[in-house]
């Protein structure tokens, strides 16, 4: 049953070969382009796991040559005074890609806003029409976190063609694409939800757990198959007893681990590749204004 020694599925060292081919290849565009890439990324509020990413996501822009643009509004701030700066960086010709943290404060009507993106600039694959490219398996603009799942599984070599995957959660960020990306390398997919019925079984016959649903430690040995490939996009931030914070993933990565074959750790999983791939649509942005 156990003793697989699961392959610990290292986003953090992938994503760092990621983003050191983005630097090169900027560094060879950018003189005939005339100025570096741009992203924008715009948030609104306090929301922990955003600030996270937003702090990474500016680290990783300075080091390979990436210009931010980024904004941060209060959380009483009115929707159309956010949708006037999207409008605003949608014409502006240094900026490539935009991003709008989720979620958006309750008075915020997200959807609306998203519409207002240029899909052209649209980094998180979020529009409509990136969305739909995505369910018609054209190319396009992808949300950053299923596709940073697709380059991992396959860095590592992992099938997916003929296995059964599970995704649990469906977000317009995470669940839904996950899906469709999965589907569209061949495997069968189940998405699971909070009205899922006897979840554990039906995560019992997955070769692919996906998990999005941030929950801190949810899901524990009983629910995985034997020789599972288990990938955590869960950032939950705990606190031990002494006050002291962490991330953890919605895996029970201790007690599940001997019955995967492959796992991804939080940190150092998923998170790194979302913020890779960020990056990576954004130079692709950037590289289609050369062509066009
Ligand atoms: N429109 C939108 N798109 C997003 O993709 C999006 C969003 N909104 N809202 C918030 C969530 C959260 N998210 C993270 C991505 C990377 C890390 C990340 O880099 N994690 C490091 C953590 C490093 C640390 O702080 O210790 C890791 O897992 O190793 C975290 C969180 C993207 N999100």
């Amino acid at each position: 049953m156990s003793n697989h020694a699961a392959r610990i599925l290292d986003g953090k060292t992938t994503a760092q070969t990621i983003q050191a081919r983005l630097k090169a290849e900027i560094e060879s565009l950018s003189p005939e382009m005339g100025r570096p890439p741009g992203l924008a990324v715009l948030m609104v509020g306090d929301n922990p796991a955003s600030a996270v990413y937003v702090r990474n996501k500016e680290k990783s822009c300075d080091r390979i040559g990436i210009a931010s643009f980024g904004r941060k509004f209060p959380t009483e701030t009115e929707q159309g005074e956010v949708a006037e700066v999207i409008e605003a960086l949608n014409q502006d010709e240094r900026v490539d890609g935009i991003l709008v943290q989720l979620p958006l404060p309750d008075h915020f009507d997200a959807v609306s806003l998203l519409h207002g993106i240029d899909p052209n600039k649209d980094v998180d694959g979020l529009h409509p029409m990136n969305m739909g490219r995505l369910v018609r398996s054209e190319t396009g603009l992808r949300s950053c976190t299923p596709a940073g799942v697709m380059v991992l599984l396959n860095e590592y070599g992992i099938e997916v063609a003929g296995k059964r995957a599970v995704v649990l959660g469906r977000s317009i960020l995470v669940g839904k694409p996950m899906a469709l990306m999965l589907l569209e390398a061949n495997a069968t997919v189940t998405m699971a939800h909070s009205r899922t019925e006897n979840l554990p079984e039906l995560t019992r016959s997955a070769d692919i757990l996906v998990s999005a649903v941030g929950k801190p430690k949810f899901i524990g040995a009983d629910w995985i198959k034997s020789g599972a490939v288990a990938i955590d996009v869960g950032i939950n931030r705990i606190f031990d007893s002494s006050g002291k914070g962490k991330l953890v993933g919605d895996f029970d990565f201790d007690a599940i681990s001997p019955f995967c074959s492959a796992i991804t750790p939080v940190p150092g999983g998923i998170g790194p590749m979302t913020v890779a791939l960020l990056l990576e649509n954004t130079v692709r942005s950037y590289r289609k204004k050369l062509r066009s």
